[in-house]
């Protein structure tokens, strides 16, 4: 990247006038050095309009006041000297990816209690019912759900927030709420759920952090039904699924948290037997947003 100033600055004083154009008709003059990282940043974004989200923080009015602006709110510039700055070197529109964060905790139950979870998911069978999203598209998940389980769903919820330090701070998230959902779910044979994120209805906005707890019979009687995690990339102001994903197996006894925004699926079942108890059982659910 270079940039030059058609005329001025004879001085010497690498500065340039920037008067920032900003959503909603606002404007602000702020004096940068044509050496300041942020100037770059303001002239990427005219050009590109998916770059990663940055705070500019510009000093304005003669340094007696601070311009905070996400850089995608910044509609133009004007220049004083005119100043042009050639871009080319780098492709502009390769939107920046995300890598999601999918924090993995293996024997996260003792036995005892695995047991009890397992024997109570079999013993409730009957009381499963057919899983539905906000989504019209009926065939967008299959599986059965449990939402009524207070025997198991108060030692899920201690044990959980108990680890939620550790989940916060391999995730680089805030403090979350006290507020956990939980559900129990079974798939079986042909059963999955396609590309999804869990907070983006009204219903469900308070989701910050969901988690999955994975349990089944052993010996392990059915193939498939990971889970893919897609890392993020932003387009018109939206999160949505980069090309690059992570995949984290069903392991009995594991439990795995990451972001509710993160898009996500869980790969088709096979589970030849077709019985309930052969099947994929998970306790998940969410934490909510303080
Ligand atoms: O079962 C899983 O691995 C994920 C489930 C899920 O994405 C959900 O219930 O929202
Ligand atoms: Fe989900």
């Amino acid at each position: 990247m270079t940039q030059t100033v058609d005329d001025g600055n004879a001085d010497g004083a690498e500065t340039v006038r920037i008067t920032v154009l900003l959503e909603g008709g606002h404007r602000e003059t702020v004096t940068v050095s044509l050496q300041d990282p942020q100037l770059e940043i303001l002239m990427r974004q005219l050009g590109a309009p998916d770059p990663g989200l940055r705070l500019l923080q510009l000093p304005v009015r003669e340094g007696q006041a601070m311009l905070a602006v996400r850089s995608d709110r910044i509609v133009g510039v004007v220049s004083e000297p005119p100043m042009h700055m050639d871009l080319s070197d780098e492709p502009l529109a390769a939107p920046a990816v995300e890598v999601s964060k999918v924090f993995v905790k293996d024997d996260f139950l003792p036995s005892e209690q695995l047991k009890r979870v397992y024997a109570y998911a079999l013993k409730n069978a009957g009381r499963f019912v057919e899983t539905s999203t906000s989504s019209t598209d009926r065939d967008y998940r299959q599986s059965e759900v449990l939402f009524d389980f207070p025997e198991i769903a108060e030692d899920i919820r201690t044990r959980i927030r108990k680890l939620l330090p550790e989940v916060h701070a391999a995730l680089g998230c805030a403090p979350l709420s006290s507020t956990i959902e939980v559900q129990m779910t079974a798939h079986n044979d042909g059963n999955y759920y396609k590309v999804h994120n869990d907070n983006g209805s009204e219903d469900t906005a308070r989701r910050e952090l969901t988690f999955v707890y994975y349990f089944h019979g052993k010996p392990k009687k059915f193939t498939g039904g990971e889970l893919r995690v897609f890392d993020s990339v932003i387009r018109e102001r939206r999160y949505v699924a980069a090309e690059s994903s992570q995949l984290v197996t069903p392991d009995d006894n594991r439990i795995v948290f990451f972001l509710s925004r993160y898009l996500h699926e869980v790969q088709e079942i096979r589970c030849p037997s077709h019985r309930f108890e052969d099947g994929r059982f998970t306790i998940n659910g969410w934490v909510h947003q303080l």
